[in-house]
């Protein structure tokens, strides 16, 4: 019952509303079903007592309204009229199943866009504590198996429920007894079978989640990695890592199916040797063989034989479901935790978003961070006062928490102590959003997309409303314009591959450049951002950069000399500390920066 509400609740109202819509359909399909049965027996019987068409009321006024010539052209024409019911039984099932389908296939579509829309309303700390192959297995795996096994069981018992129920009354009618029998046999094998598995279902459900996510993650990172696979010769063991959760999951996968399909086969085995004892046990009621005692036993026999065998997919569905949702619940589980508490989460905005203009100052004031899960902070009681129009050099060594405050700068992080302060107003963080689209951000680790180079620099900007005089203006600073232009073959339309992989590192970055200039943000922050230039094209973007000093407010963390000399103020960081404030000849006189002199020189 938990498995089924957990099942439930991750669906909307709306969508709850739509299924309750589709039950009228699927109740007209059932009810076309048992009038596609029901008929066979009156057909059945006027084939071996044709002498009914003359003694019933109903056939002779038919006959005659019919103006029949002969009692087979009756029959004839009865039997055209039955196919053709069942043909309009069959429209209307086949519209009944599609629009299930519909229903069906459209939970897959908004539950893996709900996901995704809530992934991307958490916070950035989410994404550290996740990985993100786990997040797309839960949103394109967990999501198609909660469809196609538990809600598809679903559906297909309601909808052979209700047969069913018709089929059930039709066989009480023809034989109370043997129908009762034929129940018992039928509850009694699902019911044994469904103790039977009851515990391994638990534990092949779980099996199949890990696994799932496991061999997504192994085949993530092999193929990610593609350079670094190859140099180290760890294909091998990358497949054979994959090898291991690929093969649990195809092993529990395979036992889950058979689980489910497994009853079926017992129960039909009963139901065909139950089949012959009843024909034998009717033959024997009504004086043994002879004519009139199968003239006696075939109507009767036709209906029950199609009456059982429809009621078995209706036992066979409900245990499915049953058995489903035992195996799915882990599924229905991670995808109800990933939604849940998703109301409290900031809406994405529709849009452009207005950005938060900063005219005098960006203050950091006592701030201190530590990462969730861990116990160490990697800022301590930080304060600093950055002047609108400033070029601000960040530097320290290794670990010294130079990113992580670039991350709090950029409101993706948040501090665990103190504030931050734009104009001297505390960052509501209501207002993150609107701070970021103020802030352009160039890393090291550059993220490009499979597009082309107009659609990377104008990111996530649709195409018809990219600016095609700020993109040509924000790759001149960047000093990628005439790489573009003169060497491209279609020029900004030039695709760049998977994550860039047709251009060098440089123009990598010269275009991630591009990118943080394309929205004209007044805070720039680049985060090693010229390290994978030569030092020539490094000076001729610093050049374009400092130009944009005075205008733009810069914070540029870097590990070479030549990236921060021409900055009006350097922070030194150590260990989470600011350890030196000044300008750049002040710190390189008092020996302050001897790793970065040295970084230089090499
Ligand atoms: N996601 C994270 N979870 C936990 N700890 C983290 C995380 N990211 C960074 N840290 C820790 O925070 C500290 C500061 O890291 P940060 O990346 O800010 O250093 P950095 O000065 O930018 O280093 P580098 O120059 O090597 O890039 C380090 O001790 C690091 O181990």
């Amino acid at each position: 019952m938990k498995n089924l509400t957990t099942a439930i609740t991750i669906l909307t109202r709306a969508e709850l509303r739509s299924a309750v819509l589709l039950l009228p359909l699927i109740v007209l399909s059932g009810l076309f079903d048992m009038i596609g049965v029901a008929l066979v027996f009156p057909f059945l019987k006027l084939l071996s007592e044709p002498e009914l068409i003359a003694t019933n009321e109903r056939l002779s006024q038919i006959y005659e309204f019919g103006g029949f010539q002969s009692e087979d052209s009756f029959v004839v024409f009865l039997g055209m009229a039955f196919i053709g019911l069942l043909l309009v039984g069959s429209a209307f099932k086949i519209t009944a199943v599609y629009a299930a389908n519909r229903w069906l296939e459209g939970r897959v579509h908004s539950l893996s866009q709900r996901l995704l829309t809530v992934y991307l309303r958490q916070p950035y700390e989410f994404m550290l504590k996740r990985h993100s192959s786990e997040l797309v297995a839960t949103m394109l795996s967990e999501t198609g198996r909660i469809v196609s096994q538990v809600y598809r069981a679903i559906s297909e018992f309601v909808m052979s429920f209700i047969v069913l129920l018709f089929m059930l009354a039709l066989l009480f009618i023809v034989d109370a007894r043997m129908t009762l029998l034929a129940i018992g046999v039928f509850a009694g094998v699902y019911t044994v079978m469904l103790i039977v598995v009851r515990r391994t279902t638990t534990r092949l459900g779980d099996t199949i989640l890990k696994s799932n996510r496991m061999r997504h993650r192994i085949a993530w990172e092999a193929l990610a990695g593609g350079k670094q696979v190859r140099l180290l010769n760890r294909e091998s063991s990358l497949v054979n890592s994959y090898s291991v959760p690929s093969h649990e999951f195809a092993s529990a996968t395979a036992l889950s199916n058979t689980v489910r399909q497994a009853p079926r086969h017992i129960v039909e085995a009963v139901t065909i040797g139950g089949t012959v004892i009843l024909t034998l046990a009717l033959m024997m009621q009504s004086g043994g063989l002879g004519t009139h005692a199968m003239a006696a036993i075939v109507p009767m026999l036709g209906v029950f034989a199609l009456g059982v065998l429809r009621m078995m997919p209706a036992f066979q569905r409900g245990y499915n479901a049953i058995v489903s949702l035992r195996l799915s619940s882990v599924s229905a589980e991670a995808i109800q935790r990933d939604l849940a508490g998703s109301q409290t989460l900031p809406t994405l905005p529709q849009g452009a978003v207005e950005p938060l203009r900063f005219h005098q100052s960006l203050e950091l004031r006592n701030v201190s961070f530590r990462y969730p899960g861990t116990t160490v902070r990697s800022l301590k009681n930080l304060n600093l006062r950055i002047d609108s129009g400033m070029s601000v050099g960040v530097v320290g060594r290794t670990g010294a928490g130079k990113t992580t405050l670039m991350d709090l700068v950029l409101g993706l992080l948040h501090p665990t102590k103190g504030e931050i302060l734009i104009d001297g107003k505390v960052l509501d963080p209501k207002e993150q959003r609107a701070w970021r689209a103020n802030v352009g951000y160039v890393q090291q680790d550059i993220f490009l997309s499979d597009a082309s180079i107009a659609q990377n620099i104008a990111f996530g900007v649709p195409d018809d409303e990219i600016d095609r005089d700020r993109l040509v203006s924000a790759a001149r600073v960047a000093q990628i314009e005439r790489f573009i232009l003169d060497e491209l073959p279609d020029g900004f339309e030039t695709l760049v591959g998977e994550r860039g992989v047709r251009l060098s590192g440089g123009q990598r970055q010269r275009i991630s450049i591009a990118r943080a200039l394309y929205t004209e943000p007044e805070v720039i922050v680049f985060d090693e951002a010229t390290s994978a230039l030569d030092t020539n094209t490094e000076a001729l973007v610093m050049e374009e950069i400092a130009k944009l000093a005075g205008q733009r407010t810069l914070l540029m963390v870097a590990h070479r000399h030549s990236t921060v000399k021409d900055c009006d103020l350097i922070v030194t960081l150590d260990a989470g500390e600011i350890t030196r404030l000044g300008s750049y000849a002040d710190l390189v006189a008092t020996e302050a920066l001897p790793h970065l002199v040295a970084s230089n020189e090499r």
